[in-house]
């Protein structure tokens, strides 16, 4: 197996998770050779760690995405916000760099999403969309090519993991109540960071627009339950993943770099 090369954009958690699990031997079919974030130290940060492990080979600190894009990295892996997937897909696409990214609510804009698929097609190149915080893509995709299927998605939160939107309020702290019902479409707009899990389950079954989903505040709770539900006139599949914290999802992208150069696929 020939070393594939990756990048990072968004050197936060959970860039942090997969470059210590690199470090740690998880990855030993990768180098990750640079890494770009909003704020400069971060990115070196996550560079310096690399270069202190004295793996052998240079991770560079890029000063911008095109920086990073001169690398011509295999892999970019994309762990910063939606709006940042939405800048960098494509550039990154032409560029020649497949892309493994947790920021899936960037594909509710459905136009966009069709761009990338085209583009990946004419570059061939592909766009890896991890399992983050929830799984079941597997069932969702197959009971969706079966035929009609309905597909709902419901998520429990504690108050305090709401604040900074628009639906917070003091009361949460002390009632549960149900902050937002509607489609995984609304959902990204009202919580841009926070629900990219609801778009990815609907890009694996109904769509966006189709995909119903609900959000429960409950006081005291910590971390996340992520429920979603499909059924068709044969199959009725539940996935329900409890997370105490959103370090499942770094772990997700791990899991995913392993597979696209494993002998045996998941
Ligand atoms: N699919 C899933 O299950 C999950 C997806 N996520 C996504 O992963 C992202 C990263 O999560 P964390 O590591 O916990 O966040 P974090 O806030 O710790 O790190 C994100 C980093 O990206 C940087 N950044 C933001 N916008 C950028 C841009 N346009 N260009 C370059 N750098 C930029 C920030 O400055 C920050 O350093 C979240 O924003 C969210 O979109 C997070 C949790 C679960
Ligand atoms: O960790 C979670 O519960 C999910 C999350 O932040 C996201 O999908 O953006």
């Amino acid at each position: 197996m020939t070393i594939k090369t990756l990048a990072i954009v968004g050197c936060g958690k959970l860039a942090t998770i997969i470059t210590d699990a690199l470090i740690e031997g998880f990855l030993p079919d990768y180098q990750l050779i640079g890494a770009f974030s909003r704020t400069v130290e971060k990115a070196k940060h996550i560079a310096d760690k690399v270069q202190n492990a004295e793996s052998g080979y240079t991770c560079a600190t890029c000063n911008s995405l095109d920086e990073l894009l001169a690398l011509k990295p295999d892999y970019i892996i994309e762990t910063a916000s939606p709006d940042s997937m939405k800048a960098l897909a494509l550039p990154a696409l032409r560029n020649g760099s497949s892309i493994v990214t947790l920021s899936i609510g960037a594909f509710a804009d459905t136009e966009f999403y069709a761009e990338v698929k085209a583009t990946a097609r004419e570059n061939n190149t592909r766009v890896h969309l991890v399992s983050g915080a929830i799984g079941g893509f597997d069932v969702l995709r197959t009971v969706s090519l079966m035929g009609d299927c309905t597909a709902t998605f419901h998520t429990e939160k504690g108050p305090n993991s709401l604040k900074n939107t628009a639906v917070y309020e003091e009361s949460l702290q002390t009632e549960k109540r149900k902050v937002f019902e509607g489609n995984a479409q609304e959902a990204i707009a009202l919580f841009p960071t926070r629900v990219n899990v609801a778009v990815a389950a609907s890009l694996a079954s109904v769509g966006p627009e189709n995909m119903k989903v609900s959000m429960t505040s409950t006081p005291g709770f910590t971390g996340d339950e992520h429920r979603i539900e499909v059924k068709s006139d044969q199959v009725h599949a539940v996935i329900d993943v409890y997370s105490a914290t959103a370090q499942i999802a770094g772990w997700s992208v791990v899991n995913t770099l392993r597979n696209i150069t494993s002998p045996i696929v998941f």
